[in-house]
């Protein structure tokens, strides 16, 4: 097992302000990491702490590397993408992919025009000529050509409908699987990517409220319907989070076997978004 980033007590403060509150994590060589919090929670914060875009106290290592002290070395391979939507709109795609190679020891610009071919972008078309989809299959083509070994995407599908996400997870998938590299990601819409994430990275209020495999974590959390007649039997085990889905009473439960629990009713692994409302809700009890 190889670590890819290692972060002990890292911490960043905007005045007083704890946007990162002395975290623990690593990230491990070949996975596809969740990070997930809610708005403002230090998500972006921490990204770009690990790109070395922002200083930060602790200890932090990205590929063995100091990412503030050893920016220029960390970014031959790392690649980056902050908002699909943001390559200028004045550019051809033939000049974006010349700039990229003219830049990026590490870009292929046969794997771009391969990955491009697979879309309806014009090769001399204007940024400002594509649909919002294509710029962002463009700006994937363009990233996903440069040989990195970690790749990091804050928000990569932001303001993108539901078929151009769905393309542009699967071809990100399928880059993953060809070269095994490791992945970072943030979303807010968890459920879409849960298919997708080997381990779930959870973040509150500048804190890491769970760091686990996502197999691990649909083993800890199980979601059970649970029938009428049971409910104070069930709630004596102390269910991590409650609601009720048409007069029907649904809880969710860490650590507690699962075999134990199938007898209230109904039971399920719980998924990424609501194992993250539980978590957010023990943090604010
Ligand atoms: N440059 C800055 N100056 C002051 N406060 C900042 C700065 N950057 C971030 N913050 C604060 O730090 C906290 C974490 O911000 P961050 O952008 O990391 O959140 P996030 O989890 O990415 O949120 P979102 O999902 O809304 O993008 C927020 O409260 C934010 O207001």
């Amino acid at each position: 097992m190889s670590i890819v980033v290692e972060g002990k007590s890292v911490s960043k403060h905007f005045g007083k302000f704890a946007a990162l509150d002395g975290v623990n994590f690593q990230i491990e060589k070949g996975r596809i990491v969740g990070l997930i919090g809610s708005n403002g929670a230090g998500k972006t914060t921490l990204l770009r702490a690990m790109l070395g875009l922002t200083d930060c106290a602790g200890d932090l290592k990205v590929l063995g590397l100091d990412p503030h002290e050893q920016r220029d070395l960390l970014m031959e391979k790392v690649a980056y993408i902050a908002d699909v939507a943001i390559l200028p709109r004045w550019l051809r795609v033939d000049q974006a992919i010349d700039f990229v190679d003219g830049v990026h020891e590490r870009f292929s610009r046969e794997r771009c025009l391969e990955m491009l071919a697979k879309t309806k972008i014009p090769p001399k078309a204007k940024v400002s000529a594509l649909s919002k989809g294509m710029i962002a299959q463009l700006h994937l083509a363009l990233v996903l050509a440069i040989d990195a070994e970690l790749l990091i995407l804050d928000e990569p599908t932001l303001g993108l409908d539901i078929v151009y996400r769905k393309a542009f997870y699967d071809q990100l998938l399928g880059d993953y699987y060809e070269r095994n590299r490791t992945i970072v990601i943030t979303t807010h819409q968890v459920e879409e990517i849960q298919h997708l994430l080997t381990d779930v990275l959870m973040i509150s209020n500048g804190h890491i409220v769970l760091s686990c495999p996502t197999e691990v974590m649909t083993e800890r959390f199980t979601e059970v319907m649970v029938s009428k007649e049971l409910v104070g039997e069930a709630r004596a085990l102390k269910p991590v989070l409650e609601r009720e889905i048409m007069g029907r009473h649904v809880m969710m439960f860490e650590n507690v076997a699962k075999e134990q629990l199938r007898r209230f009713g109904e039971i399920k692994s719980a998924g990424i978004a609501d194992v993250f409302v539980a978590k957010m809700a023990e943090v604010t009890v």
